[in-house]
C-alpha cells in the first residue's frame, strides 16, 4: 500500500548554496520524500524571496525559529516529518536542538557542531527526546561502502592490523578565500568552521569511513596540523596517527592544499589475511588482494555470494535497491540511500514504534560527537608537539 510522502524542511540552502543541492535531489529520489517548507537564508527578507522563486512550491519562512514554531504545532501528516540542517557549522547545533526539543527529527550536516560541548548537548537532547538524529557523513551511503563494512566486520580480512583513511583535496591550496568563494570564507573562519578547519570539515569522513568499514574506534590519537597558506588561522593540511580498539594502527589524515586531488576520499585496509583498497572517486568498485591470489575487483550489483572469498552475503546488503551494474551510481545515490534510510526511522518514530538510529546505515549523533571528540583531541595533540591523547 503506498503511504503518504514525508514532508522535509530545509534549514539553509538559499543564495546559491551548496550542498542543498545534492540533499534536495537525494529527498526527492524516491518519491517518498519531498521538500515543503525551509528557512533558506539568515536574511528574513532573501529567506522568503528564495522560497518563493524555489524550483517547486515550498512554505517560506523568515528564519528557523519561526518554522520550527509554527510546523511543530501542526499535526503529523501536515507537518514537516524531519529537516535538513544544510548551514555552515556555527549553525548546526541552535536549530537541531531545538528542532529535537520540538519532536522533530533531524538529519543535520557534518560536522556535528561547532565545539564538543554542543555535540554533548545534542547527544543528551537526543536520547531524552527519543528521536531519530542523523549526519550527513554522505559517503557511508555508497553500496561499495556497506559491502566494505560486510567484509571486514565479518572477518574476512582477519584481524585489522593497519588501516589508512585519507580524504584529499586541492581547492584551498592559494587563497581561495579572498576570491569571493563564500564556502571557502567561512571555512577558514574558527568563529564560523571551529577549532580545525581541514580536519574538521573533511578528516571527520575519514574518520567516519574508518570506524564504519572496520566497526572499530580510534582510542588514542598523536596529530600535526598544519597551516600552509599565510594568514589563515586554522589548519589547512591534518595527519593523525591512531590507535585503535582493537590494538591496531591507523592512519586518519586530510588536505585541502594538495593540488590536483578533488574529492579523494579513499580507504585502505590491511588483515591478517588480506587487504580491502576503496575510493569514493569509484565508488562502484572495491580491490580485495589476498595473498597467492590474483587480486579481486568487486563491482556493485555484480558481486555472487560463495565465489572462494565471499561466504553468504547478507540478505539486506543484497536487497539494497540499486540499478544493475554497469550502470554507474555516485554521489547523488549515496545521499539518496541515507535519506532512504533516515526515512524508515522517521516513519517509524511518527507511528510510536522502535526505530534503529544506530549507526549501521548513517551515522547518528553518537558519531557526530565521536567525530567532535576527535577533532579536539588531535588539535590538542597538535598544541602539545604530538603527543599522544585519549579519545
Ligand atoms: N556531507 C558532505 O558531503 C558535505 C557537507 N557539507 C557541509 O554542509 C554545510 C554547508 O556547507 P555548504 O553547502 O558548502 O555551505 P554554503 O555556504 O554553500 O551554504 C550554506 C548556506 O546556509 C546559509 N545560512 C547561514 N546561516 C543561516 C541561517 N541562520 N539560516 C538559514 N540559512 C543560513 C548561508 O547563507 P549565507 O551565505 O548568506 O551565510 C548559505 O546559503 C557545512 O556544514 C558543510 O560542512 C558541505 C559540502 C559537502
Ligand atoms: O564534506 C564535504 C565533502 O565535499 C565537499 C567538497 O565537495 C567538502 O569540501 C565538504 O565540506
Amino acid at each position: 500500500m503506498s503511504q503518504r510522502p514525508l514532508n522535509v524542511g530545509l534549514i539553509g540552502g538559499g543564495g546559491g548554496a551548496f550542498i542543498v543541492q545534492p540533499h534536495q535531489r537525494a529527498i526527492h529520489f524516491d518519491g517518498t520524500r519531498r521538500v515543503v517548507a525551509a528557512a533558506l537564508h539568515p536574511d528574513p527578507k532573501v529567506a522568503l524571496e528564495e522560497a518563493a522563486n524555489w524550483d517547486y512550491p515550498i512554505t517560506g519562512y523568515t528564519n528557523y525559529d519561526e518554522m520550527i514554531e509554527v510546523e511543530s504545532k501542526k499535526p503529523i501528516g501536515e507537518r514537516v516529518d524531519y529537516v535538513v540542517v544544510v548551514t555552515p557549522n556555527h549553525v548546526h547545533f541552535d536549530p537541531s536542538i531545538k528542532c529535537v526539543r520540538a519532536g522533530i527529527p533531524v538529519f543535520c550536516e557534518k560536522p556535528l557542531t561547532l565545539n564538543l560541548d554542543e555535540a554533548q548537548q545534542l547527544v543528551d537532547a537526543v536520547k531524552e527526546a527519543k528521536i531519530p538524529f542523523g549526519v550527513a557523513h554522505t559517503y557511508l551511503g555508497h553500496w561499495t561502502s556497506r559491502f566494505a563494512r560486510f567484509i571486514v566486520t565479518s572477518g574476512l580480512l582477519g584481524e585489522v592490523r593497519w588501516a589508512d583513511s585519507r580524504y584529499l583535496q586541492g581547492w584551498l591550496a592559494g587563497r581561495t578565500e579572498d576570491a569571493g568563494v563564500a564556502q571557502a570564507e567561512w571555512r577558514v573562519d574558527p568563529k564560523k568552521s571551529g577549532i580545525s578547519c581541514c580536519g574538521g570539515d573533511i578528516g571527520t569522513h575519514a574518520l567516519m569511513q574508518l570506524r564504519y568499514i572496520t566497526g572499530l574506534d580510534v582510542t588514542k590519537v598523536q596529530a600535526n596540523l598544519v597551516t600552509f597558506v599565510d594568514g589563515r588561522l586554522l589548519d589547512d593540511h591534518f595527519t593523525t596517527y591512531c590507535e585503535l580498539s582493537n590494538g591496531g594502527k591507523a592512519l586518519v589524515r586530510a588536505s585541502q592544499i594538495a593540488i590536483g586531488h578533488k574529492n579523494d576520499l579513499g580507504i585502505e585496509v590491511n588483515g591478517t589475511k588480506g587487504t580491502l583498497i576503496w575510493d569514493q572517486e569509484f565508488p562502484e568498485q572495491l580491490k580485495i588482494l589476498l595473498p597467492d591470489q590474483p587480486d579481486r575487483t568487486y563491482f556493485r550489483g555484480a558481486v555472487a555470494a560463495n565465489d572462494g572469498f565471499l561466504g553468504d552475503l547478507p540478505e539486506e546488503l543484497m536487497a539494497e535497491p540499486n540499478i544493475p551494474a554497469g550502470h554507474p551510481e555516485a554521489f547523488h545515490d549515496a545521499y539518496a540511500r541515507l535519506h532512504r534510510c533516515f526515512e524508515q526511522d522517521v516513519r517509524a518514530y511518527n507511528d510510536g514504534q522502535p526505530f534503529s538510529c544506530d549507526g549501521s546505515k548513517y551515522a547518528n549523533v553518537q558519531d557526530g560527537l565521536n567525530g567532535m571528540n576527535f577533532i579536539q583531541a588531535a588539535v590538542n595533540s597538535s598544541a602539545n608537539g604530538s603527543t599522544w591523547v585519549d579519545l
